[in-house]
């Protein structure tokens, strides 16, 4: 597997997305100085024109941000003959290279299985994300089913029904066959004609088949039949699905726990959250000012209590300067590789739905990292520095990227690694931008959402001041929706802050 990919970091998208509109400009000018270019390379400026300039949009990364947007551009770049294109317009071009790598295949399917994820978690309704418009359908005993639409439709956003097919099968390949059924459904009622209905109806019978809805899949071949009933290959399809019915033995195909556990505990809030961003804002903030801290006279940290205790919660506002935090982020950017996480027995794995890069980087290393460790330390009151702490993380999410439920310390399994470092006592998160849509962290077991605020640090306290474990803490990152999602991470351990951090008066502390 690879480390990088256009799917996995939305700044990557970010990126191609300028530079494609950089050398289009650059073709253009070619031609307006009577430059001759090949029929190719024409059509792919004209099309570039038709799909892509939106007269009203001020806001050059928007295509970036959105969802369908993303996968589309993804999906023209990736087009087989799109390195021939490319070539020819470097061999124009004065400074070549503008562009390194083209998406490819892999990256064309993970974007499509952040529109399935994506559509799942936030309960999308699939008729109006074909046109670019993302709405969500909020279903209440009341009212009934509501629609309630968090963008606008765009007009050079939309998906055909290959897109939507081809949005099934990248489903049906993840296992997510009942989430395959939704968007072949949309296929079904927009298709033209009985063969072209036969074709979409045998998917979703495969998908329930995988299901083991072995009725229903029989019944879905039946109907596909009488539609196309000279179609050789749905007969077979069906002989072998009547086989399968009387004698199943296959495993079945699970998708993954955490997902379940993510569909069923935290999705409930990040979907309260996006749902919550177009109510009108909150009044009136819990604020306070802390000085603790000298070195924060100049620049008192606003301070936001979120959860007194059990867990400790605190979100302290402007803790860095857009600056700082544009800085940040292109320091790490070079460091990024696929983020990596670890099951129970300790063992490194992709997993498949935390879908984000990651760049570590030592205080020794680059001074305003030092800085910024040190400012942390500053707000916390706690040592920052190697090996109290652990070097700084700064994270982009990608497509549809989410952080399935954890805690952040260790557990008792761990002890051998605890007992020599000590246990990651405190998390300190800093918000390097604002997204425009999903990317809240959700505290399932307390009920909390916290909305990611630019230039603000959530603080968690994951451990009592005697050591012992607070599972309250469990949290979760929702998907990205709209938007990129930057963050860095500083994780502060117990040993060598025993004493800054004194003990509490009683154990439950
Ligand atoms: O990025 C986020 O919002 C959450 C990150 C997180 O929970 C972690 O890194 O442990
Ligand atoms: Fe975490």
């Amino acid at each position: 597997a690879r480390d990088t990919g256009y799917y996995s970091a939305i700044v990557r998208v970010e990126r191609l997305l300028l530079a494609e509109r950089k050398m289009v400009g650059k073709i253009k000018h070619y031609i307006s100085q009577g430059g001759e270019v090949t029929g190719d390379l024409r059509s792919f400026v004209d099309s570039y024109e038709d799909s892509w300039l939106h007269p009203t949009r001020d806001d050059p990364l928007h295509f970036a941000h959105h969802p369908v947007g993303a996968y589309l551009l993804i999906k023209r770049l990736s087009q087989n003959h799109m390195e021939d294109i490319f070539q020819q317009a470097q061999d124009l071009i004065e400074k070549p290279s503008i562009l390194v790598d083209l998406p490819d295949k892999d990256d064309l399917e993970m974007s499509a299985f952040a529109l399935v994820r994506l559509q799942v978690v936030y309960s999308l309704d699939i008729s109006s994300l074909v046109f670019g418009q993302v709405v969500m359908t909020v279903t209440s005993p009341h009212k009934g089913p509501q629609w309630i639409a968090i963008t606008d439709v765009e007009p050079t956003l939309t998906l055909d029904l290959t897109d939507t097919m081809f949005i099934g099968d990248v489903a049906v390949k993840q296992n997510h066959f009942e989430d395959a059924i939704s968007w072949y459904n949309f296929n079904l009622i927009s298709a033209n004609g009985p063969a072209e209905k036969a074709k979409v109806l045998s998917r979703i019978a495969i998908a329930h088949s995988k299901l083991k809805q072995h009725e229903r899949a029989l019944a879905i071949y039946e109907e596909a039949l009488q539609l196309d009933p000279d179609n050789q290959i749905l007969y077979a399809d069906y002989d072998d699905a009547k086989l399968l019915a009387a004698n199943d033995d296959t495993p079945t195909e699970e998708i993954p726990a955490e997902w379940i556990a993510q569909r069923d505990k935290s999705q409930h809030l990040c979907r309260l959250d996006v749902l919550q961003m177009q109510a009108p804002p909150r009044r009136g903030l819990k604020c306070r000012y802390i000085r603790d801290s000298p070195h924060l006279y100049l620049s008192p940290a606003k301070m936001e209590v979120l959860h007194r205790k059990n867990p400790r919660l605190v979100m302290y506002h402007d803790v860095i300067s857009q600056n700082e935090a544009r800085t940040l982020r292109s320091t790490a950017f070079p460091k990024f590789s696929r983020a990596l996480s670890m099951d129970d027995e300790g063992r490194i794995f992709i997993d498949k739905y935390a879908i984000s890069e990651s760049g570590t980087i030592l205080d020794t290393e680059d001074a305003f990292i030092e800085k910024m460790s040190k400012r942390v330390g500053h707000v916390t009151g706690l040592d920052t520095e190697l090996p109290y702490a652990e070097p700084l993380m700064v994270v982009n999410y990608g497509l549809g990227g989410a952080l399935q439920h954890h805690l952040d310390y260790m557990a008792e399994a761990y002890r051998h690694i605890t007992d020599v470092v000590g246990n990651r006592m405190m998390t300190f998160l800093i918000y390097l931008n604002e997204v425009e849509a999903g990317g809240a962290v959700v505290f399932p077991e307390i009920d909390l959402i916290t909305p990611a605020v630019q230039n603000a640090a959530l603080m968690i306290q994951n451990l009592k001041k005697s050591g012992d474990f607070v599972p309250l803490t469990l949290h979760a990152a929702c998907p990205v929706l709209i938007g990129s999602k930057w963050t860095a991470v500083k994780f502060i351990r117990e040993f060598g802050n025993e004493f800054k951090w004194p003990c509490g008066l009683t154990p439950a502390e």
